[in-house]
């Protein structure tokens, strides 16, 4: 184990450790101060430098935050369906989380996504108390509406409306901005500067456990040195769907194979804890347009000066522009300007990518731990495509996008398909483009699920089921998939997590105890 000696720091003992300051641990921190007037310290992990200010204020640059010392820069096993690749697994460090290099999309949850959150809770939420969470959210956060939108975007939405058989219709999307410029969920800090919260910045090795109960968290230094946070009420994890399991399984928390074979002491048992892993995969269609090059990352005076003194011009453009849900919801389409697999790179001709994922897939993955070390990153098994229904359902969504586009003639934009490609017409030929092109939607989510079954390892309460003192409130709580993007929904559970844990805090003393 990491480090000779262990300290134990009081940092005048917190009444609550949020572990983790992204989408959820800002919800988290500043909604249980301001509930229950007590003492939060948020733990998020340092970073040796920053992504250049540019790149994180202005919404055209975020592709730039992935591989920068803002993403902690995960990579998925060799998965066999996708031809062996390893793909890149971007997750956001540093205050804001993920939400600090995402592509800044806001998807609310739709009313089927609440309804099956509902679902899984066995009844113990109401549609009222989801409704209700969602909308202190939005006001929270004022999704802007999109300020400028490139040739392919305008094409998109000009004949998109032949798409349309669902009450979904095509959309600009919503965007985590203020004025052009990227807002991430560490702003919320600030917006409601909190005396009560005290932000330290360390990674976090393990949660502490004493009798069954989570008295506080060990954190460690790059060098090694470790030292022990205890707390008066608890531990919430919100360290994301790849951090919260991982430091869990560290803590001895998890399948007692895999602790053994690493040699971790059994804290909890609890097979849950790391399976149902599960993300978008998206199949990349690209198309060689008659629109302008958007590719090119050189940025005229002009164009600096439109976004800086008025916040509108092609740098607000987040690229994955707009799209929708389409055939009842079974697919998401995103529309960007660009070649998906080569941007930034420059193109000479104007690019059009339309992105295709399953909204509901069945596949699942797991990740575990590698070794007892917080250094060593995680071996993540993504699953993709190993449900045979999901192959299928996105060569039919290739399909149809195409059958689409011939339906409106759209010689007069699409100059070329480069991505299948024309030649690759049977349905063989288009698996074989997903195994070699598809990516991730970067949406994990499910590896310490919610719901009212005994199996699952966090209750409706957000409680970890196995141990007191214990809940879990981002990603990793969400038993499937959203129906689009999971932003909106990660913060809204986080939301209801707070007035949980709280009411808990006032409702049941038997669950406050004092170490
Ligand atoms: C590149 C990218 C693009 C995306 N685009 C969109 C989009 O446009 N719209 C959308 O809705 N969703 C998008 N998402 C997904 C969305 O951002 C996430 O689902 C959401 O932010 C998850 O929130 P979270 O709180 O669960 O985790 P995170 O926001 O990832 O927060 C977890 C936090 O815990 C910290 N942490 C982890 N381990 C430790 C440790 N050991 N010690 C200390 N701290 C630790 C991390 O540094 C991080 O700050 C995108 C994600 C990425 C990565």
């Amino acid at each position: 184990m990491p480090g000779s000696g262990v300290k134990t720091v009081s940092l005048s003992r917190p009444d609550y450790i949020v572990v983790g300051a992204g989408s959820a641990g800002c919800v988290m921190a500043s909604r249980l101060a301001h509930l229950t007037g007590g003492r939060i310290l948020l733990v998020e992990a340092p970073t040796v430098t920053e992504a250049p200010a540019n790149d994180r204020n202005r919404p055209r640059h975020w592709l730039r935050l992935l591989g920068s010392p803002n993403d902690w820069n995960h990579a998925t096993e060799p998965t066999p369906t996708l031809a062996n690749r390893r793909l890149a697994w971007p997750r956001g460090r540093g205050l804001g989380g993920s939400s600090r290099i995402n592509a800044m999309i806001w998807f609310p949850p739709t009313p089927s996504d609440l309804e099956s959150l509902r679902a899984a809770s066995g009844g113990q939420w109401s549609r009222q108390l989801l409704d209700e969470a969602l909308e202190s959210i939005e006001t929270m956060v004022a999704p802007e509406s999109p300020r400028w939108l490139s040739d392919a975007g305008q094409w998109f939405m000009r004949h998109a409306n032949h798409l349309c058989d669902t009450e979904h219709q095509p959309m600009v999307y919503h965007r985590c901005n203020r004025n052009g410029r990227r807002w991430n969920a560490g702003q919320l800090l600030a917006d409601f500067s909190d005396q009560r919260i005290t932000v330290l910045r360390a990674n976090v090795d393990r949660v502490e456990v004493s009798d069954q109960r989570v008295v506080g968290i060990r954190v460690v230094s790059n060098s090694g040195d470790c030292e022990t946070i205890l707390c008066r009420h608890g531990v919430v994890m919100c360290a994301g769907a790849i951090g919260t399991p991982t430091i869990l399984m560290r803590s001895g928390i998890g399948s007692d194979e895999l602790l053994r074979r690493h040699q971790i002491p059994v804290r909890a048992e609890q097979e849950g804890v790391g399976k149902n892993l599960s993300d978008h995969l998206l199949m990349p269609l690209v198309y060689a347009t008659r629109g302008n090059s958007f590719s090119s990352e050189q940025n005229s005076v002009r164009d600096i000066a439109r976004w800086q003194i008025a916040g509108t011009g092609k740098l607000v453009s987040n690229i994955a522009e707009c799209g929708g849900l389409f055939q009842n919801q079974s697919l998401q389409l995103h529309v960007t300007p660009t070649h998906y697999l080569t941007y930034p790179k420059a193109s000479a001709t104007g690019m059009m990518t339309l992105g295709i994922n399953l909204t509901q897939p069945k596949s699942r993955g797991e990740l575990e731990i590698s070794s007892a070390l917080p250094a060593d990153p995680p071996k993540i098994n993504t699953g993709y495509l190993s449900d045979p229904d999901d192959l299928a359902g996105l060569v039919k969504g290739v399909n149809w996008a195409r059958r689409w586009l011939q339906s409106i003639e759209a010689n007069d934009w699409i100059v070329e398909e480069i991505i299948p490609g024309a030649k690759r017409v049977s349905d063989d030929a288009i698996a074989k483009t997903v195994a070699r092109f598809a990516q991730t939607l970067y949406h994990p989510v499910g590896t310490c699920r919610f719901g009212h079954h005994i199996d699952t390892p966090v209750d409706p309460k957000f409680q970890f089921r196995n141990l007191d003192c214990l809940w879990c409130a981002d990603a990793s709580v969400l038993p499937g998939p959203t129906i689009g993007n999971p932003n909106a929904t990660v913060m809204t559970l986080a939301w209801m997590a707070a007035a949980s844990i709280s009411e808990q805090a006032i409702g049941e003393p038997n669950r406050r105890p004092s170490f």
